[in-house]
């Protein structure tokens, strides 16, 4: 049934009933080792992966892992080329749920990403990484512990639908000349904007559907934090792309005020709302000068449409939300992508769910990550309705490859948040325990021991640091 994989003879598959996992108790789970680093970090995170399921559980439940390929490792063993073997795509589409090392995706040209192809080809449309901090994790920040988010990225369409035509293409010249002639000039709002004749084009296609499922997720994971963490942040650039990143801020709102209008506030409700709480009588206007500050320099058209939005929000919502009400509820708000940048440095604990399109929220996590310690700390999971892929934020890191000496923290808190999923939390939280542990003794790989205080010397390689998380399990 498969050309070159040998499932387990033992376990069972995961299944999907509305979404959710339904988990035997010994899964087969698919495997891929990865490019690069890869070689040095998946017997180190499997290792600890199987030590904490056997100390939680004794036998009771194990998983069954099944040697997937994928890059590099699958051209050596399919032949030339094969870098995502039809093997590959079954066995995870068959068992559900799998986890998986970096890959590797050439600059420029050569082969388009597999990480982002196993995402589109499985719908896995939640790219989730949380952000927070370990305790005793060197940080270049002064309050990295402040640092607690969670970041959802939309993970199948933006500039990652990967529709783009070279420079000096017959197609980009056909293209580029219609959009020139026909499109641009039939659209008076780009005026005399003409695209050189040299260009490149890339397409960036931003969805309804695609960000709204994203936005629901967050919606829910945020339902499922303390109350004081329960914000929805949308990240967008929608001041500039009105169409795709303002859009998406748009329908994230619009989800947010339908289908969750019983659980959710917006920002600009909560002022709305504040202000009528804070003197009962006032009137449409003075609420509305209170929402826009400059608000007796608009013009009347402006005016009337902040007036009236102050009037619809209090005839929908004061009854439900009113009086305080709204402090229960999940804010959600927004903020463009430059500036939230600039405020997770400086204002961490303000922010809790940020939800975002593909290309934010690639930049996004790594900047989230240097915060609470850097790449090697910052685990990942793509989830869809029928299929989850659990990988870290980084990629191979080829200069580190094969010496045994980057950190396996965001493979192992990848494989923490795979556990969770499966509902195997006692697993999931004696590696945590053990990496907290491990990282405030000082047992570290070279990342973190270049940023400790003195400098931790020599630093423990890969394996030694999963080893010394194991040991902190007892
Ligand atoms: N999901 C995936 O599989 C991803 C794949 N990639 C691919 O990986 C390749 C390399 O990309 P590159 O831009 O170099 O980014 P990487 O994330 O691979 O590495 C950049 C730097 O981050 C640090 N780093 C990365 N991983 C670790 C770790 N486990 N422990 C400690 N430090 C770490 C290292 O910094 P230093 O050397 O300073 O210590 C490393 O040089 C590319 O082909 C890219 O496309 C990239 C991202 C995700
Ligand atoms: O697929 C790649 O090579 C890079 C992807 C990436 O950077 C990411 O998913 O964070
Ligand atoms: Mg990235």
């Amino acid at each position: 049934m498969y050309e070159k994989i040998t499932p387990p003879e033992t376990g069972e598959k995961i299944t999907f009933a509305e979404g959710k996992p339904i988990v035997p108790d010994h899964p087969i789970i698919p495997f891929i080792r990865g490019d690069g680093t890869g070689v040095d970090l998946w017997p180190a995170s499997q290792k600890v992966f199987d030590a904490a399921i056997q100390a939680a559980y004794g036998g009771k439940r194990k998983i069954s892992w099944c040697k997937v390929y994928a890059g590099d490792e699958a051209c050596d063993r399919y032949g030339t080329y094969q870098y995502l073997p039809e093997d590959t795509l079954k066995a995870i589409g068959e068992y559900g749920v799998a986890i998986k090392g970096p890959l590797t995706t050439p600059i420029g040209g050569g082969i388009r990403s597999l990480n982002v192809a196993l995402r589109q080809i499985f719908d896995l449309y939640a790219c989730v990484r949380p952000c927070r901090y370990y305790a005793g994790t060197p940080s270049p920040h002064k309050t990295p512990e402040k640092m607690n988010v969670i970041i959802y990225r939309e993970n199948t369409e933006d500039i990652y639908l990967g529709i783009e035509w070279r420079e000096g293409t017959e197609i980009v010249k056909k293209l580029i000349e219609y959009l020139n002639t026909d499109l641009i000039p039939a659209t008076p709002e780009h005026g005399k904007k003409q695209i050189r004749l040299d260009s490149g084009i890339g397409i960036k296609p931003i969805s309804k559907t695609g960000t709204q499922r994203l936005v629901k997720r967050a919606i829910e994971n945020a339902l499922r934090l303390p109350k004081e963490k329960q914000m929805v942040t949308l990240v967008h650039k929608g001041n500039i792309m009105k169409y795709t990143e303002g859009a998406f801020r748009d329908w994230g709102y619009e989800l947010a005020t339908t289908e969750f209008r019983d659980q959710c506030v917006t920002e600009r409700e909560s002022w709305i709302l504040s202000n009528k709480e804070e003197n009962p009588d006032i009137s449409l206007e003075d609420n509305a000068r209170k929402l826009e500050p400059g608000y007796d320099a608009l013009t009347t058209d402006k005016k009337q449409e902040a007036c009236a939005e102050v009037k619809a929000v209090l005839e929908a919502i004061w009854e439900t939300h009113g009086n305080g009400k709204w402090k229960e509820k999940v804010m959600v708000n927004d903020r463009i992508a430059d500036s939230i940048f600039q405020q997770l440095q400086t204002r961490p604990g303000e922010y809790s769910i940020l939800a975002t399109m593909n290309l934010n929220g690639d930049y996004l996590s790594d900047a989230a990550a240097a915060i609470v310690g850097g790449l090697g700390m910052g685990p990942g999971a793509n989830i869809g309705d029928t299929c989850a892929i659990f990988e870290a934020t980084h990629g191979t890191a080829p200069k580190h490859a094969g010496l045994d000496r980057v950190n396996p923290g965001s493979l192992i808190l990848s494989g923490v948040m795979m556990l969770e999923y499966m509902g195997w939390q006692e697993a999931a939280d004696l590696i945590k325990m053990g990496i907290e542990k491990a990282i405030s003794n000082r047992e570290v790989t070279y990342d973190l021991a270049r940023l400790m205080e003195p400098p931790v010397k020599p630093p423990l390689k890969c394996s030694e640091f999963a080893d010394a998380i194991i040991k902190y399990f007892g």
